[in-house]
C-alpha cells in the first residue's frame, strides 16, 4: 500500500515531514518552541531559539572562515539548499561580497569542478536544477512535471528558466553539464536582485554531449560520455524540450544563456517571435554595454562627438555581434543615424584578424551584417595592426582571451585619445582582456573602464585619489527585464524592450555615482535599480500594446506620458508597485509562523 493511501493522520505526518525539511520553510536556528513543537523537531536541534540577526551573523561567520574562494561557494549553495531564506538575507545583505561568490569570477570555477562537488551541495532530494539529457527524449513532459525544488511548496509554478547547454560556459568554453553552475547562479540573481520567489525559478541544463577531452576523461565527469550531437539532433532536441516546457508551463519566461554561438543567434531568431523567451548573451549583454556606453559618451563628449565614435570588438561571438547591434540602435535612435552610418561606426576583430568580406574565409552567419567591405583589399591580422587602422575611441573585448589588451595596446589606445574607453568584458576575472589596475597605469589614468567580472578600486598613488572600475555585466539588465515582463505579461520580448531596459539603466544612477563618473550603480543598489529596469520595460509593453496584465495596464496607461519620462510621482509609484511585488524574505507575506502553523494542522 502506498503511503499516501494508509489514512489522514499519516497524511499529516508526511505533511509535517515535508514542511520541517523544506529548505524554503524550514526557519532553522530561529525557529520558535511553538513551530519545533507543531513539526516534531524538538530534540533535532538545541534549546535555544535565536534572532535572525544573530542567525544571519553566524552564517556570514561561516563564510568568512573559509580559505577559498570555491570553498564559499560550496558553504553558500548547502545554505541555499538547506535554509532559503537564511540564505538571500546574507546575499541581500552583503552583495558586494557575495556576489562575486555566486556567481561571476567563483562560478567560472565551480564550473570547472562541477562534477566532483555537485554531490555535496545540498541534502538529498534537493535538486540543484533540472538536468534533461538526450537520453530523455521521450519522457521530457514527465521529468519536468516532477521536478520539484522545495517539497511540499508544489503549487507555485516557475515563471523564469535559464537555460544552458553548457557549450559555452563564460570564457571558459564547453563544459558540459558543468555548466549547471550557470543556470543555477543566474537565478540567484533572480532572486537576489529582482526578488523573483526562489520557488518560482527553473535552472535548466541540456546535456547533449561534450567536446571537453578533459570531462569526457575526468573519472568524476557525471554527463554523458560522448561527443555533442550533429545540429539536426541539437535543434530538434531543443524543439522537443520547449515544446514540453511551455506545454507544462505556458507562460514560462526563458532565458538561454551560453550557448555556443551560432546555436545562440539560430535558436533566437527561431523562437523570438513566437515564444516568450530572450538571450542574456546577445541581447542582455548588448543592454548592459549599451547602458554604459551612454555614459561613457557623456563623460567623453566634450572631445569626441557621440557620432564619431569609433567601436572596435576584439571577439565576434554572441556577446560581441549582440553588442554591436544593440550600440548601433543607440546611434540610430539617439542621434539620427542612418543604419547604414551607424554600421560604419563598428569594426570586429576574431582570430583570423578584422572581419572583412573579402577575407577569403567563409564568415559565420552572424559575422557577416558587421563585415567590412571598406578595406581596398586590405587585411588585418593582428589586434596592433586594426587599431592603426581603425584609431578606435572604444576597444570592447568580449574574446575571453585573458590580457591581450596588453601595454602597448593600451598605452596606443591612449595616444589616441584623450578618455580612451576600454572595457574588457570577457568572464571569469582571468579571461577579462586587462585588469582596471592596467588600463590605469597604461592610460595615466584617464581610461573609461568597465569590465565583465569586478575589479577592486585603484588608487593614484601620486595623488591618493581613488577611481572606481564599472561592472558591465548583465547581471544588471537580465533580473530587471525579466521581472518587468514577468509584471507586464508581454507574450514576446522585444527590441525596445531590451532598448528600454539600457536606457532605464543608464538614467538609474544616483548624484554620487554621477559625481565619481561610474558608468553603473553600485552593486549594493541592485535590488532598487532592478525595480527601476522592471518598471521601464513595464511601461514599454504597455506602449507597445503587449502587456496582458489588467491592473499594470490600467495603472500605466492613463500616466503613460509622465511615465515614459522616468521622473515624478508617478515614476515612483510604479517602482514602489515593482517593489512590492518582489520576494523578500524578511517579509511576512512569505514567511509567516502562523501560516505554517496552521498547514502543519490541515
Ligand atoms: N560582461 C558580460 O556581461 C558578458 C560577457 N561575456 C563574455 O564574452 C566572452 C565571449 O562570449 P561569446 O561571444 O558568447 O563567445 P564566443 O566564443 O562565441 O566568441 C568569442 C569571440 O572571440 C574571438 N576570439 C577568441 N580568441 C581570440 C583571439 N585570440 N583573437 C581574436 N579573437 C578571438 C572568437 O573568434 P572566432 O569567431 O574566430 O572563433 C569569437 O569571435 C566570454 O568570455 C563571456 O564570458 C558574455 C556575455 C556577457
Ligand atoms: C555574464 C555572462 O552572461 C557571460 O559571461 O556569459
Ligand atoms: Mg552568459
Amino acid at each position: 500500500m502506498s503511503k499516501y493511501t494508509n489514512g489522514s493522520s499519516h497524511r499529516n505526518i508526511d505533511r509535517i515531514e515535508s514542511i520541517s525539511r523544506s529548505p524554503y520553510l524550514n526557519q532553522g536556528t530561529t525557529a520558535p518552541h511553538s513551530i519545533r513543537n507543531a513539526l516534531h523537531t524538538s530534540g533535532l536541534m538545541p534549546f535555544a531559539v535565536e534572532s535572525v540577526d544573530q542567525q544571519k551573523k553566524r552564517a556570514l561567520a561561516q563564510l568568512r572562515s573559509k580559505n577559498t574562494d570555491l570553498e564559499k561557494y560550496i558553504f553558500l549553495a548547502w545554505l541555499r539548499n538547506t535554509n532559503v531564506s537564511l540564505f538571500y538575507r546574507i546575499v541581500i545583505g552583503e552583495l558586494e561580497e557575495i556576489t562575486p561568490l555566486i556567481y561571476t569570477p567563483t562560478v567560472g570555477t565551480a564550473c570547472l569542478e562541477y562534477s566532483h562537488i555537485s554531490p555535496f551541495l545540498a541534502p538529498p532530494g534537493i535538486p540543484d536544477g533540472l538536468y534533461l539529457s538526450l537520453n530523455d527524449l521521450p519522457n521530457l513532459t514527465q521529468i519536468i512535471k516532477t521536478y520539484r525544488p522545495y517539497p511540499y511548496d508544489d503549487t507555485l509554478t516557475p515563471q523564469i528558466a535559464v537555460i544552458t547547454d553548457g557549450s559555452r560556459i563564460l570564457g571558459l568554453g564547453d563544459l558540459g553539464v558543468n555548466g549547471m553552475g550557470i543556470p543555477v547562479g543566474k537565478l540567484q540573481l533572480y532572486v537576489a536582485a529582482a526578488g523573483i520567489d526562489p520557488r518560482r525559478t527553473l535552472p535548466i541544463t541540456l546535456d547533449l554531449g561534450t567536446n571537453n577531452e578533459k570531462n569526457l576523461k575526468d573519472e568524476f565527469y557525471l554527463g554523458l560520455r560522448s561527443k555533442r550531437v550533429d545540429d539536426d539532433q541539437f535543434y530538434s532536441f531543443v524543439d522537443a524540450v520547449m515544446k514540453s516546457l511551455l506545454k507544462v508551463y505556458p507562460e514560462l519566461l526563458i532565458q538561454f544563456e551560453d550557448f555556443s554561438s551560432e546555436h545562440a543567434f539560430d535558436l533566437l531568431s527561431k523562437y523570438r517571435e513566437n515564444t516568450f523567451c530572450f538571450n542574456d548573451d546577445i541581447q542582455g549583454t548588448g543592454a548592459v554595454v549599451l547602458s554604459g556606453f551612454i555614459n561613457a559618451v557623456k563623460l567623453v563628449e566634450k572631445d569626441v562627438h557621440p557620432t564619431r565614435h569609433r567601436l572596435l570588438f576584439f571577439g565576434a561571438g554572441s556577446a560581441g555581434v549582440g553588442v554591436a547591434k544593440q550600440l548601433l540602435e543607440f546611434f540610430k535612435v539617439e542621434h539620427g543615424m542612418s543604419e547604414e552610418e551607424a554600421k560604419r561606426l563598428v569594426w570586429l576583430v576574431d582570430t583570423k584578424g578584422l572581419v572583412t568580406l573579402d577575407r577569403g574565409d567563409n564568415l559565420a552567419k552572424h559575422k557577416v551584417y558587421f563585415a567590412r567591405d571598406d578595406n581596398d583589399g586590405n587585411q588585418f591580422k593582428t589586434l596592433e595592426e586594426v587599431i592603426e587602422y581603425v584609431k578606435p575611441t572604444a576597444l570592447i573585448g568580449l574574446s575571453s582571451t585573458g590580457g591581450v589588451f596588453n601595454e602597448k595596446i593600451i598605452n596606443r589606445m591612449a595616444e589616441l585619445n584623450k578618455n580612451p574607453i576600454i572595457f574588457p568584458l570577457s568572464n571569469p576575472r582571468v579571461n577579462a582582456e586587462c585588469t582596471f589596475e592596467d588600463a590605469m597605469k597604461g592610460t595615466d589614468n584617464r581610461v573609461i573602464f568597465a569590465s565583465g567580472t569586478a575589479f577592486p578600486e585603484y588608487t593614484v598613488p601620486e595623488t591618493g585619489k581613488t577611481k572606481y572600475p564599472g561592472q558591465g555585466n548583465n547581471m544588471y539588465i537580465f533580473p530587471g527585464l525579466g521581472l518587468g515582463a514577468i509584471l507586464a505579461k508581454p507574450k514576446v520580448i522585444t527590441d525596445k524592450q531590451i532598448y528600454i531596459s539600457a536606457s532605464a539603466l543608464s538614467t538609474s544612477l544616483t548624484e554620487e555615482e554621477k559625481s565619481l563618473e561610474l558608468l553603473y550603480p553600485v552593486v549594493s543598489r541592485i535590488r532598487h535599480v532592478s525595480a527601476q529596469v522592471a518598471a521601464a520595460v513595464i511601461v514599454e509593453t504597455v506602449e507597445e500594446g503587449l502587456a496582458r496584465d489588467k491592473q499594470i495596464i490600467e495603472m500605466v496607461q492613463k500616466d503613460i506620458e509622465v511615465l515614459k519620462t522616468r521622473k515624478g510621482k508617478e515614476w515612483d509609484n510604479l517602482v514602489k508597485f515593482v517593489q512590492e511585488n518582489m520576494w523578500d524574505p524578511d517579509s511576512e507575506k512569505f514567511f509567516n509562523t502562523e501560516e505554517l502553523l496552521s498547514k502543519s494542522k490541515m
